[in-house]
């Protein structure tokens, strides 16, 4: 079986595919692709304010900005494809989603229930949109709004699922060693079981790595030049690591301390 994807390994049924250390890290680091993949595409177009002024959209129907409406619509044409039976999933736009109309996958059990009931994609909203954004869109105006959203959604989906991954992390760590985990989550001590899950050697790399990405994917390729880039990159990698510091590996890390602490219910 690929071992690169994730999904489908998830998505197995019988113990010899459960999920390891080694196999969600493995599926965080090729999301990290993705993300860098998304930033790049979004760096295409300026800051394009009027996409996220509900003022200036003023859709019949709809309250909200353009990059709202996108998001809500293109969530729901997705849930009826079947996307959010997905534990790897999760909504912008809960509220109100169509049920799926395709057959349903058997996405075997590997979270406890609860899982379901933890999404915080209103603060990964909020950071992209109010902090990351004018971190790599230069200022302008280029009147793709449209474009825009959508691209916009393509990186809030893939953070979210990065993110929330963070659920199956805990359950891998809980599993492996539950004796140390089950008094903190008793005790609902946050900042032990935060203690416990936090391993500072593998952040570190992380974000190396996610900057050598932005090095590597964000580079001008051209046939006949001696010298790379020029040290000039579509996004800075620079911001690919303050993004997973602040955000990204905080937000995984609350995202897993959550999922713990209704791991015994
Ligand atoms: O790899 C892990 O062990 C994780 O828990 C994931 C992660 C991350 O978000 O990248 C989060 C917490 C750890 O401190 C290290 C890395």
């Amino acid at each position: 079986r690929d071992s690169n994807c994730m999904a489908e390994a998830l998505s197995d049924s019988g113990s010899a595919n459960a999920p390891t250390i080694e196999s969600v890290r493995e599926s965080l680091i090729r999301q990290e692709d993705t993300i860098v993949f998304g930033l790049i595409e979004r760096a295409r177009f300026p800051i394009n304010s009027p996409t996220y002024s509900a003022s200036y959209a003023k859709i019949p129907g709809f309250t909200g900005s353009l990059a709202q409406f996108v998001a809500h619509e293109t969530e729901a044409l997705q849930a009826k494809a079947g996307r959010f039976t997905s534990p790897e999933e999760n909504p912008f736009f809960p509220k109100d989603l169509p049920a799926s109309l395709v057959p349903s996958q058997n996405h075997t059990g590997v979270l406890h229930p609860s899982a379901a009931s933890i999404n915080i994609n209103k603060s990964i909203w909020d950071f992209y949109f109010d902090k990351l954004l004018a971190l790599f869109a230069v200022p302008g105006d280029d009147g793709n709004y449209a474009a825009t959203a959508a691209s916009d959604l393509v990186c809030l989906q893939a953070l979210s699922r990065r993110i929330h991954y963070g659920k199956f992390v805990a359950e891998v760590k809980f599993k492996e060693s539950p004796k140390e985990y089950e008094p903190a989550i008793r005790a609902k001590n946050r900042d032990a079981l935060m203690k416990l899950l936090t391993v500072e050697s593998v952040e570190e790399a992380v974000k190396k790595r996610v900057a050598k990405k932005a090095m590597v994917f964000g580079q001008e390729v051209t046939l006949n030049s001696t010298d790379g880039s020029n040290g000039k990159y579509k996004v800075d990698p620079s911001v690919l690591s303050r993004l997973y510091a602040e955000w990204v590996m905080p937000l995984t890390k609350l995202v897993q301390v959550e999922y713990l602490l209704r791991r015994l219910d």
